[in-house]
């Protein structure tokens, strides 16, 4: 008699992920009950029937909603290992994840009891899931830029648990300019950058966070498809892009899966990798995004491949590049099935 085990999903690095965007209705409940917060919602089955969003706004609201039941150190540190549990098991051996201290801040959670809960569980992340792992800062763009500086100021003590900024949250009408400061400061003080530009915004937009904020990565860039000449300096610069299939999907950033710009895009030579955002919500985690997009989009073994070693050669990992190219050896190994 023969079996088969389960096919290994490809190696990969999580680029795009909101630690806040991870929690699952069943953890929302028990974090709930043991913080003494009644959730508007009859049971996990109501909250999931909630998730049915019509554009970015509409699933803001419910995920900053959401966050109330997440109040203590232990609250974060059991959020974070329960998303890298999930990760390890869908092939994720690198993640950098983002964290949005103001939507913390705001209901009277300290910013280091948010950076400790995450940190305890990121420094056992390797151990127990066999993933490493960054921290990304963002600042929420529909706050104003006094708010976003005194953000930093605020994770000060904490920052050399941070490897970057970010930018997120409601993107029209919050160009990146409006966080040239910040931004400045956070390079002064060591930290890499990214934004989230072009999922909603236009293509001036991504623009701007490479020419105003001198971004290393842009979070989404869908709609740089928009502009050919911001195309070509995408490509010429080999500037990563962290896509979104599913989220793309579920925020009507996109009309389907099978309409995904994705296949264009890495025909024109822009540097794609696939990521989740908000797992929790949209519907799967990395290798969901993974499965979703070659099963939609017909991409073959070499696609797969390249957005997988995109993934890690976008990666800030180049304090370790021993580690990056172990990761990448182990994707140029995968034998797909
Ligand atoms: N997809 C997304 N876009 C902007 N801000 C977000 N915060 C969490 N997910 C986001
Ligand atoms: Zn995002």
């Amino acid at each position: 008699m023969s079996h088969s085990s389960p096919a290994r999903p490809l190696p990969k690095a999580e680029l795009h992920l909101h630690i806040e965007g991870t929690l699952e209705p069943a953890l929302a409940f028990a974090l709930a009950e043991r913080n003494g917060i009644t959730l508007p919602y009859a049971d996990e089955d109501a909250l999931r029937r909630a998730y049915d969003f019509e554009d970015l706004q509409s699933f803001l609201d419910l995920y900053y909603a959401l966050m109330a039941v997440l109040r203590t150190e232990d609250d974060f540190a059991e959020l974070a290992d329960a998303y890298l549990a999930r990760a390890a098991a869908q092939g994720v051996r690198h993640a950098e994840i983002f964290f949005d201290p103001q939507a913390h801040t705001a209901r009277g959670v300290p910013v280091g009891t948010v950076i400790e809960g995450l940190a305890r569980a990121l420094d056992e992340a390797e151990e127990r899931h066999g993933i490493s792992t960054r921290l990304i800062l963002c600042f929420l763009r529909d706050e104003s830029a006094e708010s976003a500086l005194a953000t930093l100021e605020a994770a000060r003590p904490y920052l050399h648990r941070v490897t970057a900024v970010g930018l997120d949250s409601a993107e029209v009408g919050h160009p990146p300019s409006k966080f040239r400061e910040v931004y400045e400061k956070a390079h002064e003080l060591g930290l890499r950058k990214v934004a989230h530009a072009g999922e909603e915004g236009p293509p001036s937009y991504v623009w701007e966070a490479l020419d105003v904020l001198g971004v290393e990565r842009v979070d989404h860039g869908l709609r740089c498809v928009e502009d050919p000449e911001l195309v070509d300096r995408l490509v010429r610069d080999r500037m990563p892009l962290t896509l979104c299939p599913l989220s793309n999907v579920r925020l009507r950033a996109v009309d389907t899966l099978e309409k995904h710009p994705l296949p264009d895009m890495l025909r024109r030579g822009l540097m794609a990798t696939v990521n989740s955002d908000d797992p929790a919500y949209f519907g799967g985690y990395a290798d969901d995004n993974f499965t979703a997009v070659r099963d939609a989009l017909r991409l073959g073994e070499e696609e797969l491949r390249t957005l997988a070693r995109n993934s890690f050669l976008a990666a800030f990992l180049d304090d370790e590049e021993e580690r990056r190219a172990r990761y990448l050896a182990e994707v140029d190994a995968h034998t797909f099935v």
